[in-house]
């Protein structure tokens, strides 16, 4: 039972610590007081007085992502992906049917395929960096414009061109599918009190019941539906495509999904996919990719306009590493300090000597990745610790209890800040903000929490992110492409708050529409 475990008090039997978690004025700020305070697991309420664990302890984590038959996703998001993309995807199946499509599809994601793709990455900045120059030219000199939207734009038409071989900006329907994943993010961008309770009360209804809200008349619920119905006819035309032009001998793009039909279609006696396999994986990638990527580069971003100087520092490794034509390759990028520090720094560890930020609320700022992950337990178990926590009787636990059902948080990036079983991991400074640390060769001992970087923004175990390489190759390239060309600036007086959704986003007032408005300089003019 969890009576021993200690917590912070309640305020809200309705919301327990659900309004704290998911709607701070500063992303993680209750999350690591109460860490400092009970360790690195404790309890907290969910709605209606249910109690969750939040766990960052090290140990506890990697049991709980390893073992995914014990700990799986929770319903409500299974329900979230069944409407959204149906029963086939990734994000979706369990047990053996998972390990056979992650098997399928982890060599599609494997660095050979990846190293082919910053071509791809560049066509799609390219094409923004175009829009952005017509735009450019109707605004005043030091008009700030929104870089939110258009980043957003741009990995969706990464996804499209690189991971699954569809061009929005070229084909018929492309704007209308555009508009309409849009639409669904800007749908998931908010939070609010409301839209806590109905996500607590859904999944204590019957399924069927579940089912039937699905299909009331909402603007949530037919954005959901359209977003559907267009990706299942995209889908099935991409997978009809690809598999004629392999027939007819064109199959050498360079796409994922390329890679993924080709390899299906081989007599080798590997394990194959079935086409609806096929098909529910292109939303999969689109809804999967698009967001956490997006997010990643906004925030970055938002520290180069913070960071003149460092900004000036990677503009100079830009133009000395690669070819004279300037196009970086998959080695060209991975050979650069400063904008390998940048990416890792903004995926975990953002404010740092680099970025001097002193007040504690910059200090709590912790930009990329998913602000809040999910599991719960499908049966009795037990959670081995790797470092005690104190118990509300004054023990020493090294284990803990929990029953079948139990639903459990844990923040990835408050983990990696402020978790107290990181100076085993990190070294003494673990509590340090270093990016420096980076630029020294592997700053961590001991074994790799995720796949990037000892990171655990991809989380870890068989359902991490099989997206991460492909993620962090077009926020390098992106970077690479805008600073070529640009300088960026914060505009005076504009303060950013830094919301939590689905991930962190951006907004220019607290609970506004998420913006990130920055003044958009050629660097001719800015140097
Ligand atoms: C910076 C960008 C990204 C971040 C921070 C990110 C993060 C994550 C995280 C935390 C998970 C695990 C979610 C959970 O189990 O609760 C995940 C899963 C997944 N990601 Fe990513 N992701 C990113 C980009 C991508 C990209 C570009 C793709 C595809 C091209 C992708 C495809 C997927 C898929 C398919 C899964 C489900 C894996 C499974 O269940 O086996 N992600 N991602």
């Amino acid at each position: 039972s969890l009576n021993k475990i200690q917590g912070p008090p309640w305020s809200s039997w309705i919301y327990g610590h659900l309004r704290e978690i998911l709607l701070p004025s500063h992303y993680g700020e209750h999350e690591s007081k109460w860490q400092s305070q009970y360790g690195s697991l404790y309890k907290i309420k969910g709605a209606f007085g249910e109690d969750r664990l939040m766990v960052s302890d090290p140990g506890a984590l990697k049991q709980i992502m390893g073992d995914t038959e014990t700990f799986v996703r929770s319903d409500h998001h299974q329900q979230i992906v069944l409407s959204l993309i149906g029963d086939k995807s990734l994000l979706y199946v369990q047990k053996g049917d998972h390990s056979r499509l992650r098997g399928i599809m982890n060599p599609a994601f494997s660095p050979a395929n990846i190293r082919a793709l910053p071509p791809l990455f560049r066509n799609v900045s390219e094409r923004m960096i175009e829009k952005w120059e017509k735009k450019r030219t109707t605004l005043r000199p030091n008009q700030p414009f929104d870089v939110f939207h258009p980043l957003h734009e741009v990995t969706l038409d990464a996804i499209g061109e690189a991971a699954v071989g569809y061009l929005f900006h070229a084909e018929k329907d492309g704007e209308e599918y555009a508009r309409s994943h849009h639409n669904l993010v800007a749908l998931s961008s908010t939070r609010s009190p409301a839209g806590i309770l109905v996500d607590a009360i859904l999944p204590l209804l019957p399924h069927f019941i579940h089912r039937a809200l699905l299909y009331l008349p909402t603007p949530e619920l037919r954005a959901l539906h359209k977003n559907r119905t267009m990706s299942a006819r995209v889908s099935t035309r991409l997978i009809k495509s690809k598999t004629a032009a392999l027939r007819e001998g064109f199959g050498d793009d360079k796409d994922l999904l390329s890679v993924l039909v080709k390899a299906n279609t081989l007599k080798d006696g590997a394990p194959k996919m079935t086409s609806l396999e096929l098909a529910h994986q292109i939303p999969t990638a689109v809804v999967a990719g698009q967001g956490g990527t997006a997010t990643t580069l906004v925030w970055a971003l938002y520290e180069l306009a913070k960071n003149p100087d460092f900004q000036h520092k990677l503009r100079a490794e830009i133009s000395e590493t690669g070819p004279p034509d300037g196009e970086l390759s998959y080695a060209d990028l991975e050979r650069m300090p400063l904008l390998n520090a940048l990416v890792k720094v903004n995926v975990v560890f953002l404010v740092s000597e680099l970025f001097i930020q002193p007040s504690p609320q910059e200090v709590l700022r912790f930009h990329a990745g998913l602000p809040v992950s999910e599991r719960v337990a499908t049966k009795d178990t037990v959670l081995q610790l790797s470092q005690p926590i104190t118990s509300t009787t004054g023990e020493q636990l090294s284990s803990v209890a929990i029953k079948k059902g139990q639903f459990i948080f844990f923040c990835p990036l408050v983990v990696q800040q402020v978790c107290p079983a990181l100076p085993t991991i990190w070294g003494p400074d673990a509590h340090e903000f270093k990016p420096s640390r980076w630029l020294k060769g592997t700053p961590y001992r001991g074994q790799a929490m995720g796949p990037y970087s000892n990171l655990l923004t991809f989380l870890q175990g068989p359902r991490m992110c099989i997206g991460w390489r492909f993620a962090i190759t077009e926020v390098q390239v992106i970077i690479t492409e805008l600073l070529k060309r640009y300088s960026f600036e914060l505009p005076p007086n504009v303060e950013i708050h830094c919301n939590v959704a689905v991930t962190l986003i951006p907004v220019t007032v607290d609970g506004g529409d998420p913006a990130l408005p920055l003044i958009v300089r050629p660097v001719e003019s800015s140097v």
